[in-house]
């Protein structure tokens, strides 16, 4: 698989809850890679949480931390790299993103919300209707997360493992230029 990819990064895009942060680790050291989350380095970068970026500096300075944050890892190479929910949002974003192979982690509303259920560090989802917020936003986002270059659909059984596997498996399929 290393050789196959060449070096190429992968960018896991896909709505917040689908795995793309405990797939990516996975995924990273089946092939050898490093991991990054872009989440994780704007929280680095800030100083604060993502919560207190929404709350404290808008959405919109969040998307500006987030578009720096995506140039500087897609200068290197071998990263398999899990990003924000929204990435896909910003036009810009996917110059960066097609340096490497996108691909969309894809799964049904109710599974998102189970898994999202306790967690308070989705600013987006703290509202009074979870499940019409996430709704809306997939319907916004859904023609954009298809312009990855691979789709995978979760199961609800599906164990992170069983993604990561599946994901390597399909990846020969879609290697650009092969
Ligand atoms: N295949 C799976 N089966 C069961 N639970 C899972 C699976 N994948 C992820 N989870 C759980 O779902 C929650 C969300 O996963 P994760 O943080 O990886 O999502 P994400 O796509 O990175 O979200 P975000 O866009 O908000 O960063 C976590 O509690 C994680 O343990
Ligand atoms: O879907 C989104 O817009 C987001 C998802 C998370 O990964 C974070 O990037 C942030 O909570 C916004
Ligand atoms: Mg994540």
């Amino acid at each position: 698989m290393t050789n196959l990819l060449k070096g190429v990064n992968l960018y896991l895009i896909g709505m917040m809850g689908v795995g793309k942060t405990t797939v990516g680790k996975l995924l990273a050291e089946k092939i050898g890679y490093r991991f990054i989350d872009t989440d994780e380095l704007i929280t680095k970068v800030a100083g604060k949480s993502i919560n207190e970026i929404f709350a404290q500096n808008g959405e919109t300075e969040f998307r500006q931390l987030e578009s720096n944050v995506l140039a500087q890892v897609c200068s290197y190479t071998k990263l398999i790299i899990a990003t924000g929910g929204g990435i896909v949002t910003q036009q810009y974003n996917w110059s960066y993103l097609h340096h490497g192979l996108i691909v969309w982690l894809d799964a049904p509303i109710p599974i998102l919300l189970e898994r999202l259920a306790e967690d308070h560090t989705r600013p987006l989802l703290q509202d009074s209707d979870p499940e019409a917020k996430l709704r809306n936003l997939l319907e916004q986002r859904q023609p954009l997360y298809s312009q990855a270059d691979l789709h995978i659909t979760i199961q609800a059984t599906e164990t992170p493992e069983e993604i990561a596997t599946h994901i390597l498996k399909t990846i020969p399929n879609v290697i650009k230029g092969e």
